[in-house]
């Protein structure tokens, strides 16, 4: 009765790029909850489609309706059978039709309207009484690739992880030190920089993939040495983006060098062992399951091998994955798949096989704080959200107002 759906609102709003996204209002008798979606840039081909042609405009006057005739009178706490009558709504099968962003944010809202209905925070209410681990959080320190400008490095985000950090409140606040540290040392190196950020708040230097990667690791040492934790280097390459099929070749512009696949795996387990880095996301192309698993099998024990495009938090493309033994770690990214169960579906598989669920958000964010909460009831080791931006800083601050919720808060295991 609390959480019978008693209206839905679905309207258009602004998001961090500057275009438009969905956000749902779901009431119901005893409790209220919002979502918004965000949006991608450099988006794997088999993510479910956002919007139709046309964008959010072209479904916003009609969605409102057909949504409402349906969920109106549905319990929230249904949320699978929620989702079903979402895709026969759309019916098709990648929600072409109405577009996953929408669905997923009607999603999310569900969710977020039944924890309300029950006075309990989303975390609670979907990962229960006893969790109590807070994600180690991936900050976006520089960005280049499909995120950033001409000049900028191939690779599209250079990350870290405060790994020694006790809790969440360090944690962060060790990421917006080396962000500023990086500011002092890529002005030594690049005499054109104007202090430019990307989409999701990283510098965006004019350099060299080897000099942004030296840099980074310098601002990790000397951050980590003066606050006294260990801060590991981290990269999501989004190597998609730099593959070009015809060659069969990586091509980095910015160092006018190109590597076929052999030439790759070599080139990023030097970079893993000479940085220590602990985590490395899509370092080849999206189709690319050999090299996935002929890196994971070489530096899989010493660092997360994390796929964004290749699995699309897709839970059959995972199976595949953890079949091949392909990566150790997997990106969610909720509107990759269009509802909160699916999403957990996949989560699921990823931890029964000892595959690290790293919560994401997308390049284009809104100040919508879901993931922070999802990160925590999923039992995420790493959250993958920024380190500087409103939107950013949405998710990390709810982070820490989680962990002052919890009775006996620790930092998860990082096991590498
Ligand atoms: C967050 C990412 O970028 P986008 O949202 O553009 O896919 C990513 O590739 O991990
Ligand atoms: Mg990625």
């Amino acid at each position: 009765m609390d959480s019978v759906i008693e209206d839905v609102r679905v309207r258009k709003i602004l998001d961090s790029r500057g275009n438009a996204t969905v956000e749902v209002d779901i009431l119901t008798w005893n409790g209220f909850g919002r979502a918004a979606a965000p949006s991608g840039a450099s988006t794997g081909s088999r993510e479910v489609v956002a919007f139709p042609d046309g964008g959010v405009d072209k479904i916003i006057s009609e969605v409102e309706d057909l949504i409402s005739s349906e969920l109106i009178g549905m319990d929230a706490e249904d949320i699978a059978d929620i989702d079903l009558v979402l895709k026969e709504i759309d019916g098709t099968d990648n929600y072409a039709s109405i577009g996953g962003n929408t669905t997923v944010a009607v999603s999310m809202a569900v969710a977020k309207a039944a924890a309300a209905s029950y006075n309990l925070p989303l975390y609670k209410y979907l990962g229960g009484n006893f969790v109590n681990e807070i994600p180690y959080p991936l900050g976006n320190m520089m960005n280049g690739g499909a995120h950033a400008g001409v000049n900028a490095p191939d690779i599209q985000e250079f990350l870290i992880v405060p790994v020694g950090a006790n809790n969440i409140t360090e944690a962060v606040f060790a990421n917006s030190a080396v962000h500023k540290k990086l500011k002092e040392l890529i002005q030594t190196k690049d005499s054109l920089f104007t202090g430019g950020k990307g989409d999701e708040g990283g510098w965006i230097p004019n350099v060299s993939n080897d000099i942004a990667l030296e840099i980074q690791a310098q601002a990790c040492e000397e951050v980590g040495d003066e606050i006294g934790i260990k801060i590991s280097p981290a990269l999501d390459m989004a190597a998609s983006e730099f593959w070009d099929a015809n060659q069969e070749k990586y091509i980095y512009s910015q160092d006018n060098v190109s590597r076929d696949t052999g030439d790759q795996i070599e080139f990023v387990k030097d970079i893993i062992e000479t940085y220590n880095m602990i985590y490395v996301e899509d370092p080849f192309d999206e189709a690319d399951f050999d090299g996935f698993k002929e890196l994971n099998s070489l530096v899989g024990d010493k660092c997360f091998v994390c796929g964004d495009d290749i699995f699309v938090t897709n839970k059959e493309i995972l199976a595949k994955g953890i079949e091949m033994n392909a990566a150790n770690a997997i990106i969610i990214k909720p509107n990759q798949i269009g509802s909160l169960s699916e999403t957990y579906a996949t989560v699921k598989l990823a931890k029964e096989n000892d595959v690290a669920p790293v919560v994401s958000h997308r390049s284009g964010e809104t100040t919508d704080e879901t993931i922070a909460h999802l990160a925590v009831a999923f039992g995420a080791p790493l959250i993958k959200t920024g380190a500087l931006g409103g939107e950013r800083i949405a998710k990390l601050n709810e982070l820490i107002r989680i962990e002052e919720e919890l009775s006996n808060p620790i930092m998860a295991k990082l096991n590498k």
